[in-house]
């Protein structure tokens, strides 16, 4: 494996899932793999999980770490080609790249879509470039359109609490007060399709997602009819993706909130959430803190997702 962005790159989804258990049960069995192999994570947005648990992995695999955040410390960097670069950004990203591959044997990087140019985002051109010109071999810790560490983790974790073959899981829009990324509803749905799942999107009218994440998936416009039968609620939000909408919120309301009145019509359904979560925007107090709430594990299981990517990487090195 020479990358991870998305869904095809980790193969076969079952020796995906059955590596992540075989780790799961002892996690530093590989501990010897990374000896004095370099991972650089760079993040362009913030993050807890992701950072901790993409550090986690690389200790579990016996790797050396080093961590930048592009808007702190880091010259500001030039992303356009062909800008004359007279403004505040004394360093272009395509020198900047090559040059931190220098420096390791494996690239992370976070950078979110920006919502400028639906174009821009949808081609991936930040992670792109890390691909073309770092030398090395990247990893997506979420990019503009796919979030796929979080995506493996939440796959592990309704194999490890589904009752039955093929659970309905539900993928459910919530309020927010600000326009956030498709990345994280792309991929979940992405890698939901590749599973032999009953997968189920609900949303207001306007927030459909780009087609080709969107699959198969039956879309149900009316949330409680989507709910009824769930085993698992995949609560997020998203800003609109469709038309000159891009990148805008259309609703704020809150019969959307993920409350006891829509998880009653389900199968006792497992509630999970990727976090950061604004609690009473996306989902209820009482919801979210109940004994079906596996937000906790789900999270846990990052460092699982983590451990599994980065071994590949290391094995293709
Ligand atoms: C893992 C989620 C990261 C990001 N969340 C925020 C709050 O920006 C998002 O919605 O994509
Ligand atoms: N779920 C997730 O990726 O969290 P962070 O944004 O805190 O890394």
């Amino acid at each position: 494996m020479k990358k991870f962005t998305c869904v095809q790159d980790i193969g076969n989804l079952k020796a995906a899932l059955d590596e992540a258990f075989e780790i799961k049960k002892d996690r530093f069995k590989y501990v010897e793999l990374g000896r004095n192999k370099t991972l650089m994570m760079i993040f362009f947005n913030s993050s807890l999980r992701t950072r901790l648990s993409t550090q986690k992995a690389a200790t579990n695999l016996g790797m050396n770490v080093i961590v930048l955040d592009i808007n702190q410390g880091a010259w500001k960097l030039e992303t356009e080609r062909g800008v004359i670069m007279d403004g505040d950004k004394p360093e272009h990203l395509l020198e900047a790249i090559p040059v931190m591959g220098c420096y390791c044997d494996i690239i992370g990087v976070r950078s979110f879509a920006r919502f400028e140019s639906k174009e821009d985002d949808y081609n991936e051109i930040i992670i792109n470039q890390f691909i073309q010109h770092s030398g090395r071999p990247v990893f997506s810790m979420e990019a503009a359109t796919r979030h796929p560490l979080q995506s493996f983790a939440d796959l592990i974790t309704i194999e490890e609490y589904k009752k039955t073959a093929r659970p309905k899981v539900v993928m459910t829009w919530a309020p927010h007060p600000r326009p956030l990324p498709q990345a994280v509803p792309n991929s979940f749905a992405e890698w939901m399709n590749a599973t032999d799942y009953d997968f189920v999107i609900t949303h207001p009218e306007g927030y459909e997602l780009a087609p080709q994440f969107v699959g198969n998936a039956r879309v149900e416009y009316d949330q409680i009819k989507a709910f009824e039968g769930a085993d698992f609620i995949y609560a997020k939000n998203w800003a609109a993706y469709a038309g000159d909408n891009y990148g805008q919120i259309l609703s704020k309301d809150r019969e959307w909130t993920v409350s006891a009145r829509q998880m009653a019509v389900t199968n006792n359904a497992r509630f999970m959430h990727c976090l950061p979560v604004r609690r009473n925007m996306i989902v209820t107090d009482d919801v979210i803190e109940s004994p079906q709430s596996i937000v906790i594990p789900e999270a846990a299981n990052r460092e699982i997702s983590a451990t599994v990517v980065l071994k590949r990487l290391l094995q293709s090195l």
